[in-house]
């Protein structure tokens, strides 16, 4: 199992939850994508649909919750009137465990973006990785600015315990400047997160990390 979360929204979670699932399937496992949230949907829920494509489930095993406005959970389930539960989700993705032996949740947007109110207080995606207690990948940007976003995420997710499987430093570009070329080895030394792998623009492959699938 593994949570694809950001820096970001736009960052290429959905991207790189793609190539990963679809090199997963590729070595034959029987992989489902979970996107508890969708927001933006206007005609369609793009990361369910795209991901589905691949996965063969329906929209509605995918996606939990499907909003118009493109904004926050939170925001969306008050604006769109309807309430989202996190057991739900908890009782969604056990089924899917149950089903499939290997399981791809994306988030929406960054780790500390609002999912609902529980008991009264705000449920983040911080939140959801600490009741899955299941592995994370942070996808993040490969130019400059990426430092600060990336280590603030890290730093988030360690507080949870929460095990980083790797960080993407996604749209990489072939011809990096000074700060790209340098990004990797400085978020290295910051957190000692050794698994810092570039995804470049375009690019439509994802080699499998050997530990992902312990
Ligand atoms: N490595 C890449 N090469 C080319 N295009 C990319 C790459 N990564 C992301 N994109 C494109 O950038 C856009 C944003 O990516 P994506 O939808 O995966 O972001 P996201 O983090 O999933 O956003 P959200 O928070 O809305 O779920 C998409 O059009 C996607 O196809
Ligand atoms: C609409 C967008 N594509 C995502 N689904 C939701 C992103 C929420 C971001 C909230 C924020 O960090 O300001
Ligand atoms: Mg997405």
């Amino acid at each position: 199992m593994i949570f694809i979360t950001g820096t970001d929204t736009g960052v290429g979670k959905t991207y790189i939850s793609y190539l990963l699932t679809k090199a997963l399937l590729e070595s034959g496992k029987k992989v489902a994508y979970f996107k508890p949230v969708e927001t933006g949907c206007i005609s369609e829920c793009e990361d369910a649909k795209k991901l589905s494509s691949i996965t063969g489930q329906s929209i509605d095993e995918v996606v939990l919750y499907k909003f118009k406005n493109p904004v926050a959970p939170l925001v969306a389930e008050r604006e769109e009137g309807l309430n989202i539960s996190i057991d739900k989700i908890m009782d969604h993705f056990e089924y899917l465990k149950n089903k499939y032996n290997f399981v791809v949740v994306e988030g929406a947007g960054g780790i500390y973006v609002p999912i609902t109110k529980v008991k009264g207080k705000i449920y983040t995606y911080l939140d959801l990785v600490k009741d899955l207690k299941i592995p994370v990948i942070i996808v993040a940007r490969a130019n400059l600015g990426t430092i600060n976003h990336t280590v603030l995420t890290i730093n988030a997710l360690k507080n949870i315990k929460a095990d980083i499987k790797a960080v993407i430093l996604n749209k990489a570009s072939k011809n990096p400047n000074l700060a790209e070329k340098t990004n990797p080895d400085i978020i290295k030394e910051m957190t000692n997160i050794e698994n810092i792998i570039k995804v470049y623009e375009n690019q439509k492959d994802f080699k499998l990390l050997p530990n992902l699938l312990e």
